[in-house]
């Protein structure tokens, strides 16, 4: 193995930058060159790639976003899609690739394995939804981006004695909203992944209110209704002078966490001695704080266990009887 690629695939997570920098160095170090992939698997099809040195990823550990750009490109589930891109990698000479990006782009990265060009998958995305990993590149700081907007939003609550339902993002995973619902002391949490019960948070409310409490904060994930939608059901329990209010993608954004950047260089740096090692078709992933491997075709058999004791914490926090 002489040239590996990288890629940045999916929704955008910040410290992607910081996992590239991280591969950059550690296969340049090990004497392999290292060229980007721009705009994921489209642009690995396209044959976007560029040479990276390690003075291009110099002042990148603390940039939002991803410096190779991303795409959703569903094309790639083709399998003669997938033949060019593996060719392209043939034709410039790059025997095998890192693809950071979440549940789907692995599927891109088992197929390039399957085709001959040895891939590891590095879990990017804000939404945490990853079997076999409690954490995901990008969640730490969506988290904390989420839970400082929530800590704005509660100024205003509490001026005018107002209860705001939060949207926050996850698609399918509930993980992102236990832990800002969680860190915002919020009265209610909801997630797709377990039954809700507005009328127990309506309740929950007016209690808050009866002992003194001026604001009243919901966090909804985007997957199982919109805050407008829930703002609906909840008046139908109470009087309240509420607001939707949807995070959306600021999420996303921003410069990332300690956490995510040193995650995000531990894995890395790990998934470029698994290549080194003559490893692919393998995604890493964290269990217990440890860096593990797991096969991806497992993956996609398995769902992501979240850590349901948030929730459970603030039930118990919130329940009246
Ligand atoms: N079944 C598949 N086979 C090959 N590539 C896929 C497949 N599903 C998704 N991809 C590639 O991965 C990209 C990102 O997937 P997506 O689900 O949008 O985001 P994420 O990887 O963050 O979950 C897709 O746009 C596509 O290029
Ligand atoms: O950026 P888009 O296309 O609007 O997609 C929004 C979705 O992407 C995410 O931000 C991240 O999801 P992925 O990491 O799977 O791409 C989800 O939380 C959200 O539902
Ligand atoms: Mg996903």
């Amino acid at each position: 193995m002489k040239r590996i690629g990288i890629l940045t695939s999916g929704g955008d997570a910040p410290g992607m930058n910081a996992a590239v920098r991280a591969v950059t160095k550690t296969a340049i170090h090990h004497g392999l060159e290292v060229f980007g992939i721009r705009y994921g698997f489209a642009g690995l099809v396209a044959g976007d790639f560029i040479p990276l040195t390690t003075a291009d990823v110099d002042h990148k550990i603390n940039l939002g976003g991803t410096f190779l750009y991303s795409a959703r490109f569903p094309e790639f589930a083709q399998e003669e899609v997938q033949k060019k891109g593996a060719e392209q990698l043939r034709k410039h000479g790059i025997d095998a690739v890192i693809v950071i990006g979440g549940d789907g782009s692995y599927h891109g990265a088992l197929a390039l394995t399957r085709l001959g060009i040895n891939s590891i998958g590095l879990p990017g995305t804000i939404d945490n939804d990853i079997p076999y990993t409690e954490y995901t590149i990008g969640y730490d700081t969506a988290s904390t981006t989420a839970m400082d907007a929530i800590d704005k939003i509660r100024d205003t609550a509490s001026s005018h004695h107002r209860v705001f339902i939060v949207n926050v993002m996850g698609r399918g995973c509930g993980d992102l909203a236990m832990r800002v619902g969680l860190a915002s002391g919020a009265d209610g949490i909801v997630i797709p992944e377990r039954p809700y019960d507005v009328k127990k948070i309506a309740e929950t409310l007016k209690h808050g209110f009866a002992e003194g409490k001026d604001h009243g904060i919901v966090v909804v994930a985007e997957g199982v209704m919109t805050a407008e939608e829930f703002r609906e059901e909840l008046l139908k329990y109470g009087d309240f002078d509420a607001r939707a209010n949807v995070l959306a993608h600021m999420q996303r954004g921003g410069s990332p966490t300690v956490e995510d950047r040193v995650n995000a260089t531990k894995m890395g740096n790990y998934a470029v001695n698994l290549l080194l090692n003559g490893k692919g078709g393998l995604a890493v992933g964290m269990e217990h704080g440890e860096l593990n491997t797991h096969d991806i075709l497992d993956l996609f058999e398995a769902k992501h266990q979240g850590d349901f004791t948030l929730l459970d914490v603030n039930d118990e926090m919130t329940k009246l009887d």
